[in-house]
């Protein structure tokens, strides 16, 4: 659809945080519980985004990726800066585990074109499976939506099918209605995920705003009969929060989407949680800490 047609409903702010606030409320049974533990810790994109990053520390966190812990699945990416996407590549080998870099110059994406679409091309020359990208929130905010669209048909182009997911850092673009529309615009220039965050600003993943990405998918979908995903990141850091974004993409995108596929938590200390509620669920107790590595 050309640009210029693509118009974007209004957001009912009211209705939107009443029916977000709804998803952290709902009673679970112990059973769907542990199920949705276990949707949860398949979903997540272990991420490391320092500047003390360093191949060990890497190669740790994949290792803690691959076998969290006895009778738990795997993760389902780690997420790296590009100059350590062949370590995590390296250590994740044969492990199912896939390797996402950010790239177009995280967290910021102040940098030129060029610049963006070779820190891409570096990543996926080193192996990446993934690319998490920044849209430019200078561009959107002054109303120049043609070249943040314009960027990312670019840097989808360089990814071919690799899958590329961008992120809006809803916190810098002020208004829900600000969020849907470049929810809209990025899914129309082709991103195969839209993520809220990049984790390196105050305000990141609320339910909230998740809500209004997962309805601009919700109606991309009808439109086209693609299904895109949706990564929420940035801030989510316990069982009960991981589980209210599961029942907010149940009741809001339905069945298909409860999947690594089509949906992914990036979180730096989510899983830890994760496995101690699972033991307790298993055991009925909080288990030793000594088999869950920490963060
Ligand atoms: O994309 C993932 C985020 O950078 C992780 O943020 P977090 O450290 O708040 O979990």
């Amino acid at each position: 659809m050309p640009l210029l047609s693509l118009t974007s409903p209004p957001v009912d702010a009211v209705m939107l945080e009443a029916r977000a606030a709804s998803f952290g409320t709902r009673s679970i049974k112990n059973e769907a519980k542990l199920a949705a533990i276990d949707l949860a810790i398949r979903c997540i994109d272990l991420t490391t985004l320092e500047g003390r990053d360093s191949p060990g520390r890497v190669r740790s966190l994949c290792a803690k990726a691959a076998f969290p812990a006895p009778g738990a699945p795997r993760v389902a990416a780690v997420c790296v800066y590009p100059n350590l996407v062949a370590v995590a590549k390296d250590a994740l080998r044969g492990t199912g585990v896939k390797v996402a870099s950010v790239a177009t110059a995280f967290p910021s994406g102040l940098s030129s074109l060029d610049v963006k679409l070779r820190d891409t091309e570096a990543a996926l020359a080193s192996g990446a499976d993934e690319i998490d990208m920044v849209i430019d929130r200078g561009a959107f905010l002054a109303g120049d939506e043609a070249r943040v669209y314009d960027e990312i048909v670019a840097v989808k182009n360089v990814c071919g099918d690799v899958h590329l997911k961008a992120i809006l850092e809803t916190g810098e673009l002020g208004s829900y209605d600000a969020t849907r529309r470049a929810s809209d615009l990025a899914l129309e220039a082709g991103a195969d995920v839209i993520k809220t965050s990049t984790g390196k600003i105050g305000t990141s993943a609320t339910l909230a705003t998740a809500l209004v990405m997962a309805e601009a998918i919700r109606d991309f979908a009808r439109r086209t009969g693609e299904r895109r995903g949706l990564k929420v990141a940035g801030g989510v850091r316990t069982t009960k929060a991981a589980i209210a974004y599961l029942v907010l993409l149940d009741e809001s995108l339905g069945d298909p989407w409860l999947d690594p596929d089509l949906f992914r938590i990036g979180a730096s200390a989510l899983l830890d949680d994760l496995l101690l509620q699972r033991e307790k669920l298993a055991t009925g107790r909080y288990g030793s800490l000594d088999y869950v590595p920490r963060d």
